[in-house]
């Protein structure tokens, strides 16, 4: 058994891809993921970030060494990800978590802290520690089958953080909270970070992860099309102006034959969103073809933006999955 290097980055993957097979016969092949490279740095709260079928989940999945890639490298902590000796070091949220439905929370979280080595006092307070940190003090004694979505999502988050892991790995971590769970769920990634835990998490919660990440990278049908930290990929977006026209119909608009970012009818009103090098013939435009401007402002860049155009140049604005070949 080899020892986990404290100093080789959490999570390093190269060339990573995976192809599943798929139909009765097996015959059909669906690529989930396409050479892939990722690393995450120590301390780091980074996001997968992707539409359904991106490929998340199956990245995560290796990382947890549950499913096999079906070439590449993936390590953590420099090791092996079916090195026994890194899996103490890791906790894990699954995207469903299926717990135990006759044990109660407590009982659980008390299960996996055993399993991760945890005894006696230590475990007994460890364990009240981290139910109170995901407020299910007051529900730990009722069986998880009683228990909401949102509650099952939680203890299984206490079962992540029970063993002090330095690294969490969590597979759509808000799915099932209300917005006060949301809110709780990312005041506790914040607070793991400031203990410097390395955490990768994924979602398609574009807020989500616009709030809580220091990297991301998204995947688009098993590719990776962006790479970067959040600040960096958002400034990159080429500039686009916000322009709210009057006494002109969307179709007028349209009809000025600039490239257009979008177009709302809102209210008589139509709202515009036009590239920066493109405002002044737009305005021209409205202007000669007797409309009136209201209003000309810099739009905010959102990793929503960003999202929506690393889609669109994927094209795979509305298909979701991996390449399916027959
Ligand atoms: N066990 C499996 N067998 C066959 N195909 C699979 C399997 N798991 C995933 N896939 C396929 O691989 C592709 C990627 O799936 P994956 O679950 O990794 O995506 P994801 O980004 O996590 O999606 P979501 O956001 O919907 O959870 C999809 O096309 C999916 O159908």
């Amino acid at each position: 058994m080899t020892t986990p290097n404290p100093d080789a980055p959490p999570i390093l993957a190269q060339g990573l891809a995976k192809t599943y097979k798929v139909g009765f016969w097996f015959n059909r092949t669906v690529r989930a993921l396409q050479s892939l490279d990722l690393q995450v740095g120590a301390g780091q709260i980074y996001g997968l970030l992707g539409p359904n079928g991106a490929g998340k989940s199956t990245t995560i999945k290796i990382l947890m060494n549950l499913v096999r890639p079906s070439s590449g490298i993936a390590r953590i902590f420099g090791q092996p990800v079916d090195e026994a000796s890194t899996r103490r070091l890791v906790g894990f949220l699954p995207e469903n978590p299926a717990p135990y439905e006759y044990l109660t929370g407590r009982e659980f979280v008390t299960l996996a802290g055993q399993l991760a080595g945890l005894s006696g006092q230590e475990l007994d307070v460890r364990v009240k520690e981290v139910l109170g940190a995901v407020e299910m003090a007051g529900a730990e004694k009722l069986q998880i089958r009683r228990y909401s979505k949102g509650m099952v999502q939680r203890v299984a988050l206490a079962q992540a953080l029970v063993s002090r892991p330095k690294l969490l790995i969590l597979d759509e971590p808000t799915s099932g909270l209300d917005p006060l769970g949301r809110r709780q769920m990312r005041d506790l990634i914040l607070a793991e970070r400031e203990k410097g835990t390395t955490v990768l998490f994924c979602s398609h919660i574009i807020p989500d992860v616009e709030s809580l990440c220091d990297r991301l990278a998204v995947l688009v049908g098993g590719r990776l099309v962006r790479e970067g930290s959040v600040r960096e990929l958002v400034s990159a977006q080429v500039p686009t102006v916000e322009v709210v026209v009057e006494g002109l119909a969307p179709d007028a608009v349209k009809g000025l034959g600039i490239p257009l970012e979008s177009l709302q009818a809102l209210d008589g009103r139509v709202l515009l969103q036009v590239s920066d090098v493109d405002t002044q013939r737009l305005l021209s435009g409205v202007l000669g073809a007797g409309g009136r401007v209201n209003q000309v402002q810099p739009a905010r860049f959102s990793l929503e933006q960003l999202f929506m155009n690393a889609l669109k140049e994927s094209g795979r604005a509305s298909t979701v999955g991996g390449e399916i070949n027959t």
